[in-house]
């Protein structure tokens, strides 16, 4: 093993710690308690694991906690309204619908109900629209996640060649965005990319979010990459990565392992985004 383990879940109990002392004096100071709500529709055994670990995540740093279970048949009128009641309630400061949302509901109709102060996951067009432009804005989980992870390598990526494997809203887009203001020359690959594996030798940093598991290979990595894997599938009954993880970890200087990389960074920055809209209560 010759790469530096970027250790995803040591770095979020960090900052979960300091975020633990922040809502402290939140309640001391101003009497407010930091609120997020999650509302889940559909029975995907994955997205209840994921939402079950955000619950969790938020009872931990002493956040007020909801999550709506909602059945899959739920109407988008439904769902609107309840938005539109969370949008209203002042115990609420951030408000995730999680993704995927069942076939005939239209994803970004929905995010365009929650307020844009209450957007944590930062996927209404308004966040998206000031991400893209470089003002204030809640910037998507994951893609935060990643930024903060590859700034704990200490490595100067100013003016080096990032290439992303992937091009969705949630992280591929909006990592590529986040990546060009760190000044890094960023190249977004996807499925229609003819020569992937070229681009990938030629980058110092690698971002695989394709959701393909073991896309990425040894060989294809340049000696001494940073190499960001936020591809999360189950294979059987483990977790795996876009990145074939061993022989990855011979050739990258820095590497993120699948579970325990990204992942636990997503929920950190959901905390982060959270106290972010709690706190501007306070100006
Ligand atoms: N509106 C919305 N916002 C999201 O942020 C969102 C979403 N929808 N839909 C699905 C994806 C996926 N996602 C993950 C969060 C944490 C882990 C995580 O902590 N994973 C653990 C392992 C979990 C396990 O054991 O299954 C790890 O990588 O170590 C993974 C995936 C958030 N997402």
């Amino acid at each position: 093993m010759y790469a530096n383990i970027l250790d995803g879940r040591k770095i979020s109990q960090e900052i979960r710690k300091n975020i633990m002392d922040e809502v402290h004096k939140l309640k001391l100071n101003y009497g407010i308690t930091p609120g997020l709500s999650v509302i889940i529709v559909g029975d995907d055994e994955a997205s209840h694991v994921y939402v079950s670990m955000k619950e969790k995540a938020c009872k931990m740093v002493g956040f007020h906690s909801e999550v709506y279970k909602l059945p899959k048949e739920t109407t988008q009128d439904q769902l609107i309204k309840l938005i539109d009641g969370l949008n209203h309630n002042d115990k609420i400061h951030g408000i995730l619908v999680q993704l995927p949302l069942p076939e005939g509901i239209d994803e970004n109709l929905i995010n365009s109900h929650i307020l844009p102060s209450k957007d944590v996951d930062g996927f209404h067009a308004i966040n998206t629209g000031n991400l893209l432009l470089g003002e204030e804005s809640f910037i998507p989980c994951t893609p935060r996640g990643i930024i903060e992870l590859i700034k704990r390598t200490g490595e100067d990526i100013t003016g080096k060649h990032a290439v992303v494997v992937g091009r969705s809203n949630i992280v591929g887009k909006p990592v590529g965005v986040l990546l060009l203001r760190e000044n890094m020359t960023v190249t977004i690959c996807h499925s229609k990319t003819k020569n992937i594996e070229e681009h990938l030798r030629m980058a110092d940093v690698i971002v695989a979010a394709a959701g393909i598991p073991e896309l990425i290979k040894g060989n294809m990595i340049k000696k001494d990459a940073i190499v960001i894997d936020a591809g999360t599938r189950k294979v059987g009954d483990k977790l795996v990565g876009d990145v074939e993880f061993k022989e990855a970890s011979k050739v990258a200087s820095w590497i993120t392992p699948v579970p325990g990389g990204v992942g636990p960074m997503t929920i950190a920055m959901l905390l982060e985004n959270t106290l972010k809209a709690a706190k501007k209560k306070c100006e």
